[in-house]
């Protein structure tokens, strides 16, 4: 049974889908080229300022690329970025045929690649596996459009929502798998954040530990009066760079202990209090395309609060822990009414584990 168009989609998107995180801040692209039923190149952008994916799956090709056809993810850029533009290569190549998923928001793109195809004489389609293509880009879709990180959030409560005892105690809530599970997250996302509570309370080290190795995200603390203790592990471990935002009035000679470490870098508001919207303007200015929130509790009300979440990750444990002060999830003034609340859409549930791992993300008005 020969493969279908859809076929040969859906291995781009799975090369794709296996790239994110690695690629900021470009997309994570996939192409495949098919002659005659037969796959003879494939490939994926593997980082940002190396070759794209359709220059991959072409070179591997070579010769055999004219009359063929390549299924992209997203469409062929046009403009001279860190690399000539695929729309040439592919039109150079001979390809007779293009099957693009989705087209690229970025004004620099939009219908260009397209268009100068189609002018080639090559034969374009797009939209097959369209909503698939736009979540594996939901990160540069959302990057693009508003120059700040795609959010997403993650917490690990009991089945009772609780976050830990009363006592503070929360090792652990959610079995190993769940927190593994963590791991894949912080590999693909360019920064993760904390508030300066967990930093005191955990002493977390916020890396990325997955068996075959993953990239560390920036870590962020949020630390309005700069009380991150000089010894935790984020200051002294040396394994990723740690951003800490303050506020206006941290003395400066406070900060020396931090800025003599050559990963630590502190970037004071021009504000009494830290405001998570001017942080994501920060981070974006900086290139950071996706934030994993992990909490804790006040910062994700923060993040609620103002509406700033695009993903939200539930793990909740077959675990009971009860007691009236025992923190929850989400703290923060929280909504009113049950009318101000934010509705959510699920996206996936699953065992993890033992564990029971919900996605969800705001529902669209
Ligand atoms: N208590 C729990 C978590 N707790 C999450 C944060 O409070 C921890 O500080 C953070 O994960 C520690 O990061 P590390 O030092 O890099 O391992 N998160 C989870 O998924 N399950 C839990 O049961
Ligand atoms: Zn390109």
């Amino acid at each position: 049974m020969s493969l279908k168009d859809e076929d040969y989609m859906r291995f781009a998107l799975k090369l794709a889908g296996k790239v994110a995180g690695q690629t900021s801040p470009n997309p994570p692209v996939g192409a495949v080229v098919v002659k005659e039923g037969q796959i003879i190149g494939f490939g994926a952008h593997l980082k940002a300022g190396g070759s794209h994916a359709e220059v991959h799956a072409l070179q591997m090709a070579g010769e055999k690329a004219i009359g063929a056809t390549i299924y992209v993810t997203l469409e062929p850029c046009s403009h001279h970025g860190k690399t000539p533009p695929c729309a040439d290569y592919i039109i150079e190549m001979g390809i007779k045929r293009c099957v693009i998923a989705v087209s690229d928001p970025n004004e620099k793109v939009a219908g260009r690649g397209i268009t100068k195809l189609r002018d080639a004489g090559v034969d374009v389609e797009l939209g097959l596996l369209q909503e698939k293509a736009e979540a594996v880009n939901a990160a540069f879709f959302h990057y693009i459009k508003t120059k700040t990180p795609y959010v997403t959030m993650k917490s690990a409560v009991s089945l009772d929502g609780k976050t830990a005892t009363a006592t503070g105690d929360s090792k652990w809530i959610t079995g190993k798998k769940a927190r593994l599970d963590v791991h894949e997250y912080r590999h693909k996302h360019d920064a993760i954040l904390v508030g300066v509570n967990t930093i005191i309370a955990d002493n977390p080290s916020l890396t990325t530990r997955l068996a075959g190795g993953g990239k560390n995200p920036v870590r962020i603390v949020l630390d309005t009066s700069l009380r991150t203790p000089v010894d935790a592990a984020v200051i002294t471990d040396n394994q990723a760079d740690t951003w800490i935002f303050t506020g206006k009035n941290v003395p400066d000679e406070k900060k020396k202990a931090y800025q003599q470490r050559n990963r630590v870098t502190i970037i004071s508001l021009d504000r009494d209090q830290i405001n998570v919207s001017a942080v994501l303007q920060v981070l974006g200015s900086k290139g950071i395309m996706s934030l994993f929130v992990e909490g804790g509790a006040a910062i994700n009300g923060a993040f609620l609060q103002e509406n700033l979440l695009n993903e939200i990750i539930f793990y909740i444990a077959p675990k009971l822990i009860g007691g009236k002060t025992a923190p929850t999830a989400i703290a923060g003034p929280g909504f009113q009414s049950i009318a101000e609340t934010l509705s959510l859409r699920i996206k996936d549930v699953e065992m993890i584990g033992e564990d029971i791992k919900i996605v969800a993300e705001p529902k669209k008005e």
